[in-house]
């Protein structure tokens, strides 16, 4: 039965998925038998009329494993939204025991899952008449641990902190920071990693670059996040 890790970020487009890809890669490089999932996607391209999950066709590309995107994600939305308001949008609102069926599926194909969410940590995946479903309720009916991805540049002490904050104050465990478009010898982003670490007690466990094909982390640190 495979081990997993949830990915969030302090907000959408900060790179959770460029990560992700980097991350899935690495492991899979150095002989570890990682996959991904994605719960719900919102804003998926349309091609002949098929809604395509970018996500994950992009972290299956990077990553190299030969899976449909459509099957490693379990609710796909056209509009470019958030997956609540999609779904009120489109029909086909979220059913707990779908992901929850769906991610267990995935950890009896792979030894580790790395599991995508949607835009930050507080995000609504369903709220309509009969269900309110917030990202963080699929985090712990998953029971995952998770991994921020956070910019490194301006701004990113109060996002990063508020995030963690939300998490601690959840029970949601946190094992690391990836500071995402990180620029080399920067002083800011140098504070900003130090001003981080001391205000959450998290570790900026990685650094990722504009434009990175490899991820600068030990596959064996990468696999020990997983639980
Ligand atoms: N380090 C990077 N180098 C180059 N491009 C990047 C990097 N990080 C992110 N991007 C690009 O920025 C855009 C947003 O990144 P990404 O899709 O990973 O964000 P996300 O957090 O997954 O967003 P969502 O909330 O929609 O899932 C994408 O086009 C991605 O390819
Ligand atoms: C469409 C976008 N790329 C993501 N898939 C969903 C982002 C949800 C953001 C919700 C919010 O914080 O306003
Ligand atoms: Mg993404």
């Amino acid at each position: 039965m495979g081990k997993g890790l949830f990915i969030t970020g302090t907000g959408t487009d900060v790179g959770k998925t460029y990560v992700t890809g980097l991350l899935v890669k690495k492991l899979r490089e150095h002989g570890y038998d990682c996959g991904y999932y994605k719960p719900a996607l919102s804003g998926a391209e349309v091609e002949c009329e098929q809604l395509i999950p970018g996500d994950a066709k992009h972290v299956l590309e990077t990553a190299g494993i030969r899976e449909k995107p459509e099957n490693t994600v379990s609710y796909i939305y056209k509009h470019a939204v958030s997956p609540h308001l999609a779904a009120n949008l489109e029909g086909n609102p979220v059913d707990l025991n779908i992901i929850k069926k769906d991610y267990q599926k995935a950890k009896e194909k792979y030894d580790y899952v790395v599991v995508e969410g949607s835009g930050g940590i507080l995000c609504p995946i369903r709220w309509d008449d009969q269900q309110h479903i917030l990202l963080e309720d699929i985090v712990k009916e998953l029971n995952l641990s998770t991994i921020v991805i956070a910019d490194a540049g301006l701004g990113t002490i109060n996002a990063t902190v508020l995030t963690i904050e939300y998490l601690r104050a959840r029970n949601i465990q946190v094992k690391g920071i990836i500071f995402n478009r990180s620029r080399e010898g920067d002083v800011m982003e140098e504070d900003n990693q130090k001003m981080v670490e001391v205000l959450t007690g998290v570790s900026v466990i990685g650094l990722v670059k504009e434009n990175d094909t490899e991820l600068a982390m030990e596959a064996e640190k990468v696999a020990e996040l997983f639980a």
